[in-house]
């Protein structure tokens, strides 16, 4: 007999509809939990009616007003879903309009930051493009409206030509800032009750318990699918095949690719969603009590881990942090919502008790840094990858400034924060972390103590962190690139740790040298491709911040067949 509760679609390749959801027309109540029933105005479109208290303006009594929205994925695991408003109309001033209390579909508290809303001139947005999230959907043409986090103290902010709208503390922070990748358009809403997390964490689904009016839940297996007749026997068959005689070879080497699969499919289910939070005692099993360290850097130790669901993570215990839990939660959000192939998965995070941790995707080839130090691995990988790694590095730092409305700067891009996974893709790690470091502020002593001053801009050292911008980020990438041609290296070897010569001036003058007996000193490496490298990053290491250019141009420099043109020698006498 069918179960008239099993997951449900709209249309065929609509989302899957389970627990706690439930199809309004479909299937019976008691199929889903209260408030969650889903319906389909159209196939494959899935939409729901959040319900609103609304506070009324001349009475002091709450009026229910639904906002219908349109369902774009859900995520059991985390509990979240992602909505936007049905017709392509602008959510936030359907939301904005109402002075809600509380969204009847439950929002954590820690996702509830104050805001300010402003109707600010034109002028306002471009002498200050980076202060405040305006919410594109509701400019027009002589006006912008521009939120702000309360916690930036309104008072002190450049607002003369801004006129105050509302504060709002009561929808979640991503309705606002618009983050670049999911427009102001859409946000996420997640669920506490009911809880099915651990559930799901098991890798079981859940539903109400038989007397389903105490709505509490219970824990099942998921069904398997039914069997086409003469697919027992088949598996038979093929267990015997297994059996006796496939070699172990080929099984490791199914296994790992089923593992990549896994992998793959949940971190492609995991990108665009919020990110797992873990208590500490989940860290521990799923580091199997921190068993493998895979290393230690300046914010704590890395262990490896296993997720209850096979997949293989990296989890960084954070030593130094600073703030309370919300302020952690909410800049690990910001970190997590970045979503791009050459930026690091961030899984999840722990902030439980004083504990900090964050689990990110698990990368198999370690770091740039190891293959920079090694010319061997350089010469296996081959110039066209590494190429590609380069610009793969420059796409994800251009995303990263271009991702996000409040700028997230890296700061700290250098060989040892770049992963590379199966396929050496790199990936960039450490996003961020300056921010929740304790260390934060005295972060140019300690970069002095790692001797990696080389990587930072002079107009960052020179202010401990004030006048940094995304043009600082292009500095650090610039001196990544002369590191890729090997001739960090080499100007260590020759000019001595403490030479007093500004590395890039030393280029200048060698790249001259290099030109008149190339083949030499270029041995075998692709001598066309390291100086694609190091002229990009001359043009990316020039003093002045606004000499060099945007993260948009280095790629287009980096993938263009023609080599770029030399800028200007400034050192010249
Ligand atoms: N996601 C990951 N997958 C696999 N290994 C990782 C991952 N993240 C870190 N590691 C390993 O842990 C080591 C330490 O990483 P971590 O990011 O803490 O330090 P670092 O980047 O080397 O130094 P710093 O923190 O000073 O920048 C790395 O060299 C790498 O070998």
């Amino acid at each position: 007999m069918q179960d008239e509760c099993a997951p449900a679609r709209c249309g065929d390749s609509g989302m899957e509809i389970r627990f706690p959801f439930w199809l309004k027309g479909r299937q019976p109540d008691y199929c889903g939990y209260p408030g969650f029933g889903l319906s389909c105005p159209k196939s494959n479109r899935t939409e729901f009616e959040l319900q609103l208290p609304v506070k009324s303006l001349t009475k002091d009594i709450l009026i229910p007003v639904s906002v219908k929205v349109s369902i774009q994925e859900i995520n059991y695991a985390s509990q979240v879903m992602k909505i936007s408003a049905v017709n392509a109309s602008c959510l936030p001033k359907e939301l904005v309009g109402m002075n809600s209390s509380v969204f009847q579909f439950e929002i954590s508290e820690e996702d509830l930051s104050p805001y300010t809303l402003f109707n600010c001139s034109p002028i306002y947005t471009k002498k200050h493009p980076d202060l405040g999230n305006e919410v594109a959907c509701l400019r027009d043409h002589d006006y912008r409206v521009v939120g702000f986090p309360s916690l930036y103290g309104i008072s002190d902010l450049p607002l003369s030509s801004c006129i105050k709208m509302y504060d709002i503390s009561n929808f979640p922070l991503e309705v606002f800032n618009g983050l670049s990748e999911y427009s102001s358009n859409e946000t996420f809403v997640h669920w506490s009750r009911p809880s099915c997390a651990s559930c799901e964490a098991e890798g079981k689904y859940c539903k109400l318990k038989n007397n389903d009016t105490s709505q509490e839940i219970q824990c099942f297996d998921i069904p398997k699918q039914p069997q086409q007749p003469g697919h027992k026997g088949a598996t038979l068959g093929l267990l015997l095949v297994v059996m006796v005689g496939i070699v172990s070879g080929m099984f490791i080497f199914k296994r790992k690719k089923e593992d990549q699969r896994k992998s793959e499919i949940f971190l492609e289910d995991h990108k665009p969603f919020r990110i797992t939070s873990f208590s500490y005692a989940d860290i521990k099993r799923i580091t199997n009590q921190f068993k493998e360290k895979l290393g230690e850097g300046s914010y704590g130790r890395v262990y490896k881990g296993k997720l209850p669901n096979e997949i293989t993570v990296a989890v960084k215990l954070l030593n130094n942090f600073r703030g309370n839990a919300e302020e952690f939660i909410s800049q690990v959000k910001r970190i997590g919502t970045i979503n791009h192939v050459n930026v690091i998965c961030l899984v999840g995070y722990c902030a439980d008790g004083n504990r900090r941790a964050l689990v990110y995707e698990f990368m198999q080839n370690d770091s740039l840094q190891k293959i920079v130090a090694s010319e061997n691995q350089i010469h296996s990988l081959g110039c066209k990858k590494w190429q590609e790694i380069a610009i793969g590095i420059a796409k994800g730092i251009e995303h990263i400034q271009k991702g996000s409305n409040r700028r997230i700067l890296h700061l700290d891009t250098k060989p040892q924060n770049i992963l590379l996974d199966e396929n050496y893709n790199p990936k960039i790690t450490d996003i961020g972390l300056a921010k929740l470091s304790s260390k934060e502020l005295d972060l140019v002593s300690i970069i002095a103590s790692q001797g990696m001053t080389d990587y930072v801009a002079p107009e960052v050292l020179s202010s401990n962190f004030h006048n940094a911008s995304d043009k600082s980020d292009v500095y650090s990438f610039g001196m990544l690139l002369f590191d890729m041609a090997g001739r960090k290296k080499r100007y260590h070897a020759e000019a001595g740790d403490s030479s007093q010569v500004y590395f890039p001036e030393w280029m200048y003058n060698h790249l001259n040298m290099e030109e008149d007996a190339s083949t030499q000193i270029n041995g075998d490496r692709n001598s066309n491709v390291d100086k694609k490298l190091i002229i990009t990053g001359l043009w990316c290491t020039q003093w002045y911040p606004e000499d060099r250019p945007s993260m948009n141009i280095v790629v287009q420099m980096l993938e263009r067949e023609n080599m770029p043109i030399m800028p200007p020698n400034p050192f010249l006498p």
